[in-house]
């Protein structure tokens, strides 16, 4: 589709780690979709950008203005921000934008519509759709790391006007179909981070398709496994859980163990009581879970040392708070040391890989987390496959 001089609707993927002051802690992805936007304006193109950040009730669902003022850094070019996603205030900013012009829409998120998970037939008869196509000549989804999202701005769009994929897109699925072949193995995959039900449908996947040797938790969802297991984490940690709806998940965890899931569990955990923080043996947890313990980062390290590819996406604890950042940097780093290949996701992830990397030849930093491990696991992408819909 040959995009130039024309007014095009990009959607992005800037959701971001966000620390407890609402600012932005890592902005990565803002810094991967530079060269789509760039040359889209070098193209004299008019860009819409259009993405999403956290979810609704979450601490980290905030609105994009320091996104703008970020990426306008980045590109060396304005952004503007529009405190609006569909209205009559966007669709007349949109309107009146001449060439070369770049606008960052508010978060999408805000648009009820957005929260459905629908296929594309559906989601191009939504009011997000259709009050905004009309203004575009063409749509380009540059969101990989959200390609696993059926929502109205992914998979909505290409059914209603000329689609394409942007190049992070393009870079992430040609980089990762090489490096993850069947020839490479032993593969680990070290799996932690907050969301859960992500986690455990990846972790079915790769059971079923038999594709990791190794699987390493920390997070949330090793609470999950050592619980299925049958451990107590003790009154603190089961309310977390409870409170997560985590615990309802047991049955399909226990059913992935009973079933030879590779799946291990910590050893021992980094634990915050009275403010302070302690080493806890796995069977005997006592206070909040924080971070894997040293032990545990011992013993993943050396299994990650032997792994051909090693595939790391979501943290180890919480890394939003320095003291438990531990277990993460040292999984991060046995992975570096490591000769094979490295395939870090995940935005909270990612913020791990601190300083320079001197030997990149085998790493690949991936914009997603539970869009990369799906796309891994062998999952259609709901906005790959609209993309393929697209009436270009
Ligand atoms: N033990 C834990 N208890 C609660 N939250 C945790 C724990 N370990 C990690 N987290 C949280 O997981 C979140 C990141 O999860 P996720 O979004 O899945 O990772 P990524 O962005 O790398 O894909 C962080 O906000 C972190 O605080
Ligand atoms: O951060 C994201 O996913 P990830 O945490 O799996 O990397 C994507 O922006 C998707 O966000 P969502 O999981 O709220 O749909």
């Amino acid at each position: 589709m040959e995009l130039s001089g024309r007014k095009v609707l990009l959607r992005v993927d800037l959701n971001s780690p966000i620390d407890k002051d609402g600012r932005i802690l890592d902005s990565s992805r803002l810094k991967a979709h530079a060269p789509t936007i760039k040359e889209l304006v070098e193209r004299r193109n008019s860009v819409v950008l259009i993405s999403h950040q956290g979810r609704p009730g979450d601490r980290d669902f905030v609105e994009l203005q320091e996104h703008a003022q970020i990426l306008s850094k980045y590109l060396d070019m304005n952004v503007e921000f529009v405190d609006d996603v569909m209205g009559p205030y966007a669709r007349e900013k949109i309107k009146n934008m001449k060439e070369g012009e770049i606008i960052l829409l508010n978060n999408v998120r805000m648009v009820s519509e957005e929260l459905i998970e629908a296929p594309p037939q559906q989601h191009a008869k939504t009011f997000l759709v259709r009050k905004l196509s009309p203004l575009f000549d063409g749509y380009v989804n540059d969101a990989f790391a959200t390609a696993h999202r059926s929502q109205p701005s992914l998979v909505g769009f290409p059914l209603v006007i000329p689609s394409a994929a942007g190049r992070v897109m393009e870079k992430e699925i040609s980089a990762l179909s090489k490096i993850f072949t069947p020839e490479e193995s032993p593969k680990v995959f070290v799996l932690g981070g907050g969301k859960v039900l992500d986690t455990l449908r990846i972790i079915e996947n790769l059971t079923k398709k038999r594709i990791a040797d190794r699987i390493l938790t920390g997070g949330l969802i090793a609470e999950l496994f050592a619980t299925a297991k049958g451990i107590s984490l003790g009154k603190e940690n089961m309310e977390v859980l409870e409170k997560l709806g985590i615990l309802s998940l047991i049955p399909r965890a226990r059913k992935l163990l009973m079933s030879g899931s590779p799946v291990e569990i910590p050893v021992d955990f980094k634990v915050e009581r009275e403010g302070k923080t302690e080493e806890s043996p796995v069977h005997k947890v006592n206070g909040v879970i924080k971070d894997i313990g040293t032990n545990t980062a011992d013993i993943y390290s050396s299994f990650i040392k032997d792994s051909k590819v090693t595939v790391l996406r979501g943290p180890m604890g919480i890394i939003e708070d320095e003291r438990f950042r531990d277990g993460s940097k040292s999984v991060m780093k046995a992975a570096l040391e490591n000769s094979g290949y490295v395939i870090v996701g995940g935005g909270h992830m990612v913020s791990v890989l601190e300083g320079k990397v001197e030997d990149t030849s085998k790493l690949h930093i991936s914009t997603g987390g539970g869009a990369l491990l799906l796309f891994l696991s062998g999952e259609r992408l709901p906005a790959l496959e609209a993309l393929s819909l697209s009436k270009v």
